[in-house]
């Protein structure tokens, strides 16, 4: 790789020096205070190195990251996934396509995914109905397990105990049918269909994998994780370049291979294969580009959803309140062919609107399991205007982390932050039960701010209230499970033994 290419790649100490900076900042202590003393006076560098900047103590932190991208740029962070992690292209002429045309590519996922209205017309496709409806599968004929599995049983190890009762990893059930949803209604059924070990290649990827790549750990080391992990990499490669030679095919009105059914690929497909053809980008270029969505778009939302699952079951009043506030919204109609209880229709807009308790408890979810920390690249002379009044001038060409997450565990704007409490992000205005975001980035801010935000929110919304609209889930014997104080974007490794049963309730 040529000067050029590697410029804009993060610096392989980064990851280190940003950890160890954010815990010293959250522990105090010794390592606070050695920390601060290596802050070099009056130079914006905190810690060993020069060329980062973290930002832990900026005037307004949001002020700072809505600077243009011209000036904080999110581009490099992403190029350093596409070099390191993902195993992308990194020829001059990708590295060319990469910055001329990657905000193009983002722009066809914020336009559908971030938008108010888009998001919304987004979550009423993807059904959300019919897939909690089939949340486990039962046999009608005998206790052993004969119907097909749905894709997102895969790998939950469901047991039927009785002819209404299945045991199951609810973990990995909640996690895989959540990313099915996001997926799904992104590269549309077919591309789920002809690729049932997508969505588990991902996990075995993002799992073992995608962080020791970011820290700089080669990808032929010769771990088993990595290895793992790599080669679920290039199946998830091999499937996006073989699926956009389809996208392709229909674009230009060709034979599609296999005759697979493309109507439901989404507006976002659409544009970005355009862009694509637009730009001579090669299938493989294509599918390295698109790893960075298919990831992005399937893997917190899964997580938050079920660790707010299992803040709601492990509260059994909770639970009762949240049925009632989501009744007038979720029907629960009865299947014409099984006669079985099933989801018939979920208002997603009043979801999002008028269910304060139930959206403010995914955002106390979401606040306790970790923030984000935006790390941007300084592409022009700019200025950090610290708490103490103090200006620090940041020089192209180094890195500025700012850990905004950290304000989610701070006792001064949440009081008992380690307590889960429902009703935190509810502002009562006379009466008016609004819910606020108030200081939570969970998402990032300014141009880089996560371009599936909104439907992020609206998608765990939805796969949550179809769940504890329709099934009663009890912990298995012997499994107990504790939101963790910071999740990691993590699923328990052991995973949550749980009974699953269709809920006695009346049918609309
Ligand atoms: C709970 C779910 C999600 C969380 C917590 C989350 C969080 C984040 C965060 C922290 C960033 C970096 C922001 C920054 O640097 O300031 C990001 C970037 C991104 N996210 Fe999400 N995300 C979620 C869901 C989604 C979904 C559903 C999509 C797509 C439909 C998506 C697409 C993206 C993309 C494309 C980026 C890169 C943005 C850029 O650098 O310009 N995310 N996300």
């Amino acid at each position: 790789m040529n000067r050029s290419r590697t410029q804009k790649l993060m610096p392989l100490y980064l990851p280190f020096e940003m950890i160890t900076l954010s815990a010293s900042m959250k522990s105090g202590g010794i390592i606070r205070t050695i920390m601060k003393r290596l802050r070099r006076n009056r130079h914006p560098s905190y810690g060993l190195f020069r060329s980062h900047y973290f930002a832990d103590n900026l005037a307004s932190a949001d002020r700072f990251l809505c600077q243009p991208a011209h000036t904080l740029d999110n581009l490099p962070l992403l190029w350093t996934s596409h070099v390191r992690c993902f195993g992308g292209e990194v020829s001059h002429d990708m590295y060319n396509k990469f910055f001329g045309q990657c905000r193009e590519l983002l722009t066809a996922v914020e336009r559908y995914f971030l938008s108010e209205k888009n998001s919304t017309d987004m979550i009423y496709h993807s059904n959300v109905e019919a897939k909690v409806s089939k949340l486990v599968s039962f046999s009608e004929t005998s206790a052993v397990q004969k119907e097909p599995l749905q894709h997102w049983e895969q790998y939950a190890d469901p047991i039927q105990v009785s002819p209404d009762a299945v045991d199951v990893d609810l973990a990995r059930l909640v996690r895989d049918l959540t990313a099915h949803v996001a997926l799904e209604v992104i590269y549309g059924k077919d591309f789920l269909d002809r690729n049932p070990g997508f969505i588990n290649d991902m996990w075995l990827f993002v799992d073992n994998a995608f962080t020791l790549l970011l820290a700089g750990l080669p990808r032929w080391t010769p771990l088993n994780p990595i290895r793992m992990g790599v080669a679920a990499c290039e199946r998830i490669r091999g499937a996006l370049m073989a699926y956009y030679k389809r996208v392709e095919q229909r674009q230009r009105d060709l034979p599609v291979d296999y005759g697979a059914d493309m109507t439901d690929v989404s507006a976002t497909v659409l544009e970005r294969s355009k862009i694509y053809l637009d730009h001579s980008f090669t299938l493989r270029q294509r599918a390295d580009l698109d790893m960075g969505v298919a990831f992005g778009s399937s893997s917190n939302t899964p997580v938050l959803s079920f660790w707010y699952l299992v803040h709601i079951y492990s509260r059994p009043e909770l639970l009762t309140q949240l049925r009632a506030e989501l009744a007038p919204h979720v029907k629960i109609g009865r299947n014409v062919t099984t006669g079985k209880r099933e989801i018939a229709s979920i208002d997603h807009t009043a979801l999002y609107n008028d269910c304060a308790l139930f959206k403010s408890g995914l955002l106390e979810t979401a606040r306790l399991s970790g923030g984000s920390t935006p790390i941007r690249y300084v592409n022009r002379s700019t200025q950090a205007t610290t708490t103490d009044g103090v200006n620090h001038v940041l020089h192209p060409g180094t890195w500025v982390t700012v850990p905004s997450g950290n304000v989610q565990k701070d006792p001064h704007v949440y009081p008992d932050p380690d307590e889960f409490v429902p009703t935190r992000f509810i502002l009562d205005d006379e009466g008016n039960r609004a819910v606020r975001f108030g200081q939570l980035r969970v998402f990032g801010s300014g141009a880089g701010v996560c371009k599936g935000k909104t439907y992020a929110i609206k998608e765990a919304l939805a796969v949550v209230a179809g769940i504890i609209s329709l099934w009663d889930i009890e912990t298995s014997e012997g499994y107990t499970v504790e939101p963790p104080p910071s999740d990691n974007n993590k699923i328990p490794s052991k995973g949550w033994r749980v009974r699953v049963k269709i809920r006695a309730v009346e049918c609309a």
